[in-house]
């Protein structure tokens, strides 16, 4: 298998129990593979070691065929208020890398085709603060993409959205997905999104974990 990460025998505890002991899984490059298992299992627990492993060059357990800042994981909680007063745009433009406040030709190109892929370009100049939960959801996306990632990663980011709001978010990433050759994790409950938009489910019990196939979708 092309895979873009390989997990060899993970021990993994937190102070009271053991989440993982040897687990071991690959998550197929280029493919859109859902996460899943119960709540508490150690799904966001899981990822997050992985990428402190990544950022540490440790190896012995998950090795990552990219580097660290080819990786953009959009976290499942973050705290918007409906306060927060940089626009739609200036929050993506964040996920660009360059030091200045002011943005070249080159970089103001790459936002608006970012902002009209993730949907965003007709509100863009609009408080994120007042963004409804789809349109934050897709501000982030927006914001990673910025950043040029190889693998991204998405924690229950359909978890406060109604039904439209998270098949468009998939359609979308599937999209995103083709267009800038990525490989996404992403992790939810959601069934009726895994069959629909999975390639494969990586779903965690027991310990352990186990990668099923579910068909590549176009
Ligand atoms: N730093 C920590 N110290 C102690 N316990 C922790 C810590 N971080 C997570 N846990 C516990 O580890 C377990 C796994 O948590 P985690 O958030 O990874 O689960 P999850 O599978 O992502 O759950 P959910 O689907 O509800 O988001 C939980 O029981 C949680 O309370």
């Amino acid at each position: 298998m092309d895979s873009i990460l390989k997990v060899t025998n993970l021990n993994l505890k937190i102070p009271d129990r053991t989440l993982f002991s040897n687990l071991s899984f690959e998550i197929p490059r280029g493919k859109l593979t859902c996460i899943t298992g119960e709540n508490g299992v150690g799904k966001t627990t899981l990822i997050k070691h992985l990428l402190a492993d990544l950022s540490h060059d440790y190896e012995e357990h998950a090795k990552f065929m990219v580097s660290r800042d080819q990786v953009q994981y959009v976290p499942q909680l973050r705290s918007i208020d409906d306060e927060y007063p940089l626009c739609i745009r200036d929050f993506a433009a964040f996920g660009l890398k360059t030091n200045s406040i002011f943005l070249n030709k080159e970089a103001k190109e790459k936002l608006a085709a970012i902002l009209s892929e993730t949907n965003l370009t007709k509100i863009a100049d609009r408080p994120l603060g007042r963004a409804s939960g789809g349109e934050k959801q897709r501000a982030y996306l927006a914001q990673a993409l910025c950043a040029n990632p190889k693998l991204l990663i998405l924690d229950e980011a359909t978890a406060s959205l109604d039904q439209t709001s998270k098949h468009e978010l998939l359609k979308m990433l599937r999209n995103v997905m083709k267009e800038h050759g990525l490989t996404i994790m992403f992790i939810t409950h959601d069934p009726e999104l895994i069959a629909a938009y999975a390639d494969y489910e990586l779903h965690l019990a027991d310990k352990s974990g186990k990668l099923i196939n579910k068909g590549d979708k176009n």
